[in-house]
């Protein structure tokens, strides 16, 4: 099966510094498979490089395919029309507009032929948001607020969400509920790939986990095999496994 997302001897420099050197990674249809590893690690990195974004001005190379197709040379709105889409760390909303004009003004690119997320679907998936519509974004909690960032970025119409730490700053118990959701989220049509520091509660919801390192990957398999690997645990030691 062609994977829905895969990236080839992917490698991002910043000013000569090497970040992230990934030889392989994919993920295929119906998958969520998150990205581990310690502050520094490389994961924004690596989901910013597979969007074609980022914060400064890396060098990146390799290749990133979306559906067989390469898209390394398409710049981030063209990888979005062809079913990428990104919530970055921190989420992505407009503080002064209210729940609804955040979710309005969120819609599929001009020349995308992705069907979006409806508002139904969107308030079926949220229902918090429903009852807040009218609230301001920045008045909502940190986890409704990155829910709203969430849907948002469904509104894009991704067959593969990229989600850069959703739980950052969240209580426990938020933490859990998000990422509950996160997972309910994936099906044949969705796909997602999970930035989490918080390894514990990643453990609990993807299917395959991903350690990076120093940019390297360090280690990756199903999570039934991972959750007891050593290396796991001492990636994080000190870190976030408390
Ligand atoms: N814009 C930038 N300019 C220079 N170096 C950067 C830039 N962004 C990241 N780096 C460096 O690249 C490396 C990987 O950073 P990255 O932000 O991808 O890690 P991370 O795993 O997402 O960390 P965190 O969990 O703290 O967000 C780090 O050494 C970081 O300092």
């Amino acid at each position: 099966m062609t994977p829905l997302l895969e990236a080839r001897n992917l490698r991002v420099a910043y000013a000569g510094h090497r970040a992230l050197e990934v030889p392989h990674l994919q993920l295929a249809p119906g998958e969520l498979v998150g990205v581990v590893g310690a502050n520094g690690a490389g994961k924004s990195t690596l989901v910013n490089a597979l969007l074609g974004w980022s914060r400064g001005h890396p060098r990146v190379d390799g290749q990133v395919f979306v559906r067989g197709e390469d898209v390394s040379g398409m710049a981030t709105h063209a990888r979005v029309a062809r079913g990428l889409s990104l919530v970055p760390e921190g989420g992505a909303v407009f503080m002064r507009l209210t729940v609804e004009e955040n979710l309005a003004a969120a819609g599929p690119l001009d020349g995308s032929d992705r069907p979006a997320h409806s508002l139904d679907e969107i308030y079926a998936l949220f229902p918090r948001l429903k009852e807040r519509l009218h609230h301001l974004a920045s008045a909502l909690s940190g986890g409704e607020r990155q829910m709203l960032a969430i849907a948002r970025a469904l509104r894009l119409g991704p067959s593969v969400l990229l989600l850069d730490e959703p739980s950052i700053g969240l209580a426990p118990k938020l933490v859990t509920e998000v990422l509950r959701q996160v997972r309910s989220l994936v099906g044949p049509k969705l796909s997602v790939l999970l930035v989490e520091q918080n390894l514990r509660a990643a453990i609990e919801v993807v299917d395959r986990l991903v350690l990076l390192e120093r940019g390297r990957i360090l280690a990756e398999g199903p999570v039934a095999a991972m959750r007891d690997d050593p290396r796991i645990l001492q990636a994080y030691l000190g870190e976030a496994v408390a």
